[in-house]
């Protein structure tokens, strides 16, 4: 069977992109989401994600990992509203459904504003944090995050005994001023580093803002800029949570599946 895909990246992270409104796909079968991942034996991108019909929201959107894992995916949503946006499944304002649950996004050109799922804590684990914005993250504040060792460091805490056996997304952040962070992160389910991660972002400007009432920290990734918006809540934790910056349809292709 051959499908037509789309190639969108948010600040780097990438993804194909399905429109499976007539459910065509078999999503209970991973091996073709792994294959047509594969930067050497298919189209190559971090994750997928098929969009479907869904009758109390305009869209749902079902993420998969390069290794076929699901997860919530903040860059992927954002890239799933420009698709939907090009689909014509919506204009400006949009609600849809990812697997944590609904999500409000608001789309302009090309910068998608996501807003993301409440935080209810933040746990101080020593030096480091652990945040879940959808997905779990592990935090650390680092200096020259330049040289810092991102691959061997982010592999060692993903498959630490603490996180087994789920895993976890591990974010190092630079500190560059009280209102920018440089973010970089090694991703579960990608297991390497990827230029950006949005629900890492999220996590991260939560982290290192998290005595503010309100802030807008903006994030420095290796792929482009990303901004995060929140305000703690009245009863603990942290709402309001939005996640911004561009989404953009890179090209257009056929597959045999
Ligand atoms: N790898 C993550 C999901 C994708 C996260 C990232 N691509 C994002 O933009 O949020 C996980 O397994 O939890």
């Amino acid at each position: 069977m051959n499908i037509s895909f789309y190639k969108y990246q948010g600040t780097g992270n990438d993804f194909v992109m399905i429109d499976d409104r007539d459910e065509v796909l078999d999503l209970s079968d991973i091996s073709w989401v792994k294959r047509l991942c594969d930067r050497k034996f298919g189209i190559g991108a971090d994750g997928l994600i098929a969009i479907r019909n869904h009758k109390d929201y305009d869209f749902e959107m079902v993420y998969f990992n390069s290794d076929g894992s699901q997860s919530m995916c903040g860059n992927g949503a954002r890239c799933a509203v420009a698709f939907a946006g090009q689909l014509g499944i919506v204009s400006e304002k949009t609600n849809f459904l990812a697997i944590d649950g609904p999500h409000e996004a608001l789309l302009s050109d090309s910068i998608v504003e996501l807003k993301m799922g409440d935080v209810s804590s933040i746990d101080v684990l020593e030096e480091d944090f652990f945040v879940n914005t959808g997905s779990p993250h592990h935090i650390r504040m680092v200096e020259e995050i330049d040289s810092y060792p991102v691959f061997e460091q982010g592999k060692e805490v993903r498959y630490s005994e603490q996180y087994q056996p789920a895993g976890t997304n591990v974010n190092f952040i630079q500190k560059q001023s009280e209102e920018r962070i440089f973010v970089r992160t090694y991703e579960r389910g990608v297991e390497n580093e990827t230029l950006s991660c949005g629900t890492g972002v999220t996590a991260a400007a939560l982290a290192f803002a998290a005595d503010r009432e309100a802030a807008t920290i903006q994030i420095q990734t290796l792929g482009g800029e990303l901004a995060v918006r929140f305000e703690k809540a009245p009863r603990g934790g942290y709402q309001n949570i939005w996640l911004i910056g561009p989404a953009e349809r890179v090209f257009s292709g056929e597959i045999k599946l």
